[in-house]
């Protein structure tokens, strides 16, 4: 369980994040997203005691991360990929890690097996790739056997074959009834292994649910005029229904089922090319909407 209440963080008079609440629960994974800079990495940092909040508290397995004594063994995490010595091989990297946790040796080979470094475990990690030494942070992660995750964009920088591979991991690893936290900036990376989602913009939750919570009451229909956009528009005002949005096709989204949107032309005597629901509107126009461009995280001034 993690547990994150009223967090927020200032930098000077730089709003980094501002109140922002969510749980994950055991046996869950929670798809943590935000385009860059939106906060994502300070709320872990905050979850993990790295970063002193501003105001409100987290909490891992319900207490603050830092009072957890050998955390390692319960809590695995994965903050930063690059923060490894670059000497010693991948397999001395977690002995050292195991030795500090009381962990048994065996167990760094079996975590090397599960995050596919095996082959390259006695290489330097001065000379893996970004993909390599993500694997290593992940397999660094789970070391302890740890009941919670905390991975920050463990993603970036794998292959897809890393991706499918880490997806089932995580999978098993929430299905054995752990608690899993996932940042990416790219939806594509956490959707098909999140149970749920959290969204963050300009350091502030903009969205948290269940993939189907998220995108219900979204429904709408596509309806595109035959020869005159116009008419079909005051039609559609006329039955009091709203355009969403004006497609560059000359489509307009309307917030109503396609049947009423048909009576509005049908009464108008509007001829039309297209229409359709939208049932098809999904976690990613959602996204988008919410958190806008890429450059959205930046400037919460
Ligand atoms: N130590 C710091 N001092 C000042 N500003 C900071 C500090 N750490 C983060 N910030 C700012 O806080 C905001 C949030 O950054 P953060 O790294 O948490 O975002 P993020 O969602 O993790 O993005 P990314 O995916 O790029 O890592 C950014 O505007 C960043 O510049």
């Amino acid at each position: 369980m993690i547990q994150v209440e009223k967090l927020s963080k200032r930098y000077g008079d730089h709003h980094a994040v501002r109140d922002v609440s969510f749980t994950c629960a055991p046996g869950t994974v929670t798809g943590f997203l935000g385009p860059n800079g939106a906060g994502k990495s300070t709320i872990m940092r905050m979850i993990c005691g790295l970063t002193a909040p501003t105001a409100g508290r987290a909490s891992v397995l319900g207490v603050p991360y830092r009072t957890i004594p050998n955390p390692g063994r319960h809590v695995g995490v994965l903050l930063d990929a690059a923060a490894r010595h670059p000497g010693r091989s991948g397999r001395e990297t977690l002995l050292l890690a195991a030795r500090a946790q009381g962990v048994p040796d065996a167990r760094v080979d079996a975590v090397l097996d599960e995050v596919g470094l095996a082959s390259a475990a006695k290489r330097r990690v001065g000379g893996y790739s970004f993909g390599m030494r993500q694997r290593l942070g992940i397999a660094q992660a789970l070391l302890g056997d740890p009941a919670v995750l905390i991975l920050d964009e463990p993603s970036s920088g794998l292959d897809p074959e890393g991706i499918h591979q880490m997806r089932g991991l995580l999978r098993g690893f929430a299905d054995r009834g752990g608690t899993v936290l996932l940042s990416s900036h790219l939806l594509f990376e956490v959707e098909s292994v999140a149970d749920r989602f959290v969204m963050i913009a300009r350091g502030r939750l903009v969205a948290q649910g269940a993939k189907d919570e998220l995108t219900q009451g979204r429904s709408g229909a596509v309806v595109r005029a035959a020869d005159d956009p116009a008419a079909l528009r005051s039609a559609l005002a006329a039955d009091g229904l709203a355009v969403r949005e004006a497609r560059a096709d000359r489509a307009f989204v309307v917030d109503a089922e396609p049947a009423l949107v048909g009576r509005a032309a049908a009464r108008a005597g509007v001829a039309l090319a297209e229409l359709h629901g939208t049932a098809g509107v999904g976690l990613e126009e959602l996204f988008l909407s919410l958190t806008g461009s890429p450059e959205a995280g930046e400037g919460a001034r």
